[in-house]
């Protein structure tokens, strides 16, 4: 059974962050362990407050798994500040770890800043620069390339802009752009285009922390870039086909929707 690590911030309400990550690993048949890096008391409505991890019990979050397990792949989600993004890619680099997948969470759905705007420049400078794949969304690719981003044309200039910081693949999502959630990937050469129909639901809390799980376990299964993102395409597809509601909110993905 691939080991998958997701290093991220809880989500009390179960629909993004750790909770996630840690249901898309099990739904998708690997084992799933996690670093928290910070607390958020979320429900379905909103974020209430959050509480970051201290850096120290960080680094020894990840020094007892890197020491004593093989680690297939690692997802990145909410960072909050820049000595977190620094401890944590200084860990990555001394336990050499492969397969690293950053979604670079920095607004929830509800609107809550989620990465504080000191952090940005550790984000872009420190944490893309060691992804296999990073994932933005439309709104987190134009903070990170100052390029605004009305369609196709111009999430391409900002995939080819993100990939000048140093990742191996670019996957820029766009289901907050236009009637096709279409996704583009972007590897210094050549541009794969990933396109789903847009499913009619207000529940999509956690999407982005599905799919770039998803991604992370296909990674680890041994898919070529190209093909894990296809893969997880599909996943999130059809784990937002079977969301449902809860609260009285932005209800979550059906991570099970295969089992049960
Ligand atoms: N209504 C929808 N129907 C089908 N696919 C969607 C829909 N909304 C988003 N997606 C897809 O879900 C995935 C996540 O994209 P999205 O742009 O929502 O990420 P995100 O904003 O980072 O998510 P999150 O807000 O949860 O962090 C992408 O593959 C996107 O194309
Ligand atoms: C801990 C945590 N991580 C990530 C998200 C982003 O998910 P969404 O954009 O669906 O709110 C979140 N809300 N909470």
């Amino acid at each position: 059974m691939e080991k998958l690590l997701t290093i991220a911030g809880s989500d009390s309400s179960g629909g993004a962050g750790i909770q996630a990550d840690l249901k898309t690993f099990s739904a998708l048949g690997t084992y799933g362990m996690s670093v928290i890096t910070a607390i958020t008391a979320q429900n379905t409505q909103g974020v209430f407050g959050v509480q970051d991890v201290e850096e120290e019990i960080i680094y020894k979050q990840i020094e007892a798994i890197f020491t004593d397990i093989d680690v297939d792949a690692v997802k990145i989600g909410m960072v909050s500040k820049s000595n977190t993004i620094e401890t944590i890619v200084n860990a990555l680099k001394k336990f050499k770890a492969k397969n690293i997948v950053v979604d670079p969470v920095m607004v929830s759905k509800s609107g809550y800043h989620l990465l504080k705007s000191e952090a940005k420049k550790s984000l872009i400078e420190k944490l893309i620069p060691i992804a296999k794949i990073v994932t933005p969304n439309i709104f987190e690719a134009e903070v990170i390339t100052g390029i605004e981003i009305k369609d196709i044309k111009d999430m391409e200039k900002a995939a080819k802009k993100i990939y000048g910081l140093g990742p191996q693949y670019v996957l820029v999502k766009g289901g907050h752009l236009s009637h096709e959630p279409i996704d583009i990937l972007y590897n210094g050469e050549k541009f794969n285009y990933y396109r789903a129909v847009r499913i009619e639901t207000k529940n999509t809390h956690g999407t982005g922390c599905t799919l770039s799980s998803a991604i992370g376990v296909y990674l680890a299964k041994g898919f070529s870039v190209d093909k894990a993102v296809e893969k997880a395409k599909d996943y999130i597809t059809s784990a937002i086909s079977k969301s449902f509601p809860l609260g009285k909110g932005v209800g979550p993905v059906h991570h099970f929707y295969s089992w049960w």
